[in-house]
């Protein structure tokens, strides 16, 4: 019982989402004591469902992230897993699996509604017993539950996207990662010319505002207002990748960060995002655009640094007919903004 309290005043002592996972796979694994628990994340992707791990834990070592091998894949098909694909389609609480070694692996999807997008896998060399299913039970409810109070601290209310608060820890994470892959890259001759000729994947920022929004609330009031908001929140959803993020960071502003991506793929998926807008019928309302600023992310940047650069290629888009897209680093190699070094960042003209 003593180590059932501190398993939960460890988890519900967490402020992110990560630090959770990590304990309550630690704790899950020592009260059942398994050989192995992961979390894993169920995400649907065009009405397929895909299993990926994000935390793991081996019996007698640390709990540790999984790091996607792959971003670009959402991960292995369910239909892969017919035990936990069959409890997820019965909507069941969990279910329990033999291999041929075996091996008992349990699955315990957490539910909120009628949809499951993460579940608990362990794995032991022994049956469960009804009175450790039961324990374990308890621990996903809190689990569920502060996950529920961790996304509802770090979203948006109008448009579920993730907020500004959130922004800018994911943003320092994404620069940590990106300056730690930099530092590692030890690169042999001839390999630094031959990255500069084929392109690199990098990580982008992009920062999207609705064009004359003030116009669509003096027209059409405050709530056709809101409605243009929510489609535009979830164009930016389906148009975007699931491993990008995508950020409102107040009034008719969002932000999304692009992981992983060549600049042509970058250039695609924004422009991709734009036509999406431009295209669609906003009831009442009509025809609505957007304008774009982008730029890479590096890790020896700071983010205001970052965030500067981009929203410069945004204004040259709003200064420039609106319902357009622009790359920072092309408008300054074009001569069309211009920087000019001060102390260790930069300021424009
Ligand atoms: N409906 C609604 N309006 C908002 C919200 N937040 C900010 N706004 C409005 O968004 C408008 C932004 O107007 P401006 O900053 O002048 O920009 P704009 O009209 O989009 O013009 P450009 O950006 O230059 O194309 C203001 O009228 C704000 O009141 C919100 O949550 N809901």
């Amino acid at each position: 019982m003593d180590s059932l309290l501190k398993h939960m005043v460890d988890m519900t002592g967490h402020r992110d989402h990560t630090m959770l996972d990590i304990s309550v796979i630690s704790a899950v694994q020592e009260l059942a004591c398994a050989s192995l628990a992961r979390v894993l994340t169920l995400a649907s992707v065009r009405g397929q469902l895909y299993v990926r791990p994000r935390a793991v834990v081996v019996a007698g070592q640390p709990a540790r992230m999984e790091e996607n091998p792959d971003p670009s894949s959402p991960g292995e098909p369910i239909a892969n897993i017919p035990a936990l694909a069959g409890c997820i389609a019965r909507h069941e609480a969990f279910v329990d699996q033999v291999d041929a070694t075996g091996n008992h692996t349990l699955w315990l999807p957490i539910w909120l509604g009628d949809k499951a997008d993460t579940c608990l896998e362990i794995v032991n060399p022994t049956p469960y017993t009804s009175d450790t299913i039961h324990i374990i039970g308890g621990v996903l409810s809190v689990y569920r539950n502060f996950q529920n109070l961790l996304d509802y601290s770090e979203r948006d209310s109008l448009t579920g996207l993730l907020n500004r608060k959130t922004f800018d820890d994911q943003l320092a994470k994404m620069l940590l990662a990106s300056g730690a892959e930099q530092d590692s890259l030890t690169l042999p001759p001839g390999e630094q010319e031959r990255r500069q000729h084929c392109q690199e994947e990098k990580q982008w920022l992009a920062v999207i505002d609705v064009d004359h929004f003030k116009h669509v609330n003096d027209r059409f009031g405050h709530l056709y207002g809101d409605e243009v908001l929510i489609l535009i929140a979830n164009l930016l959803t389906s148009s975007f990748r699931a491993q990008d993020r995508v950020f409102r960071f107040g009034g008719e502003e969002f932000v999304v960060l692009l992981r992983s991506s060549t600049l042509d793929n970058a250039k695609k998926i924004i422009e991709r995002f734009r036509l999406n807008v431009e295209q669609h019928d906003f009831p009442q309302v009509g025809k609505v655009t957007v304008s774009v600023g982008f730029v890479a992310i590096s890790a020896y940047e700071a983010p205001v640094v970052i965030l500067g650069r981009a929203d410069q290629a945004l204004y040259y888009a709003k200064s420039h007919g609106r319902n357009m897209a622009c790359h920072y680093d092309e408008l300054v190699s074009g001569g069309l903004l211009q920087t000019v070094e001060s102390n260790d960042t930069a300021e424009f003209f």
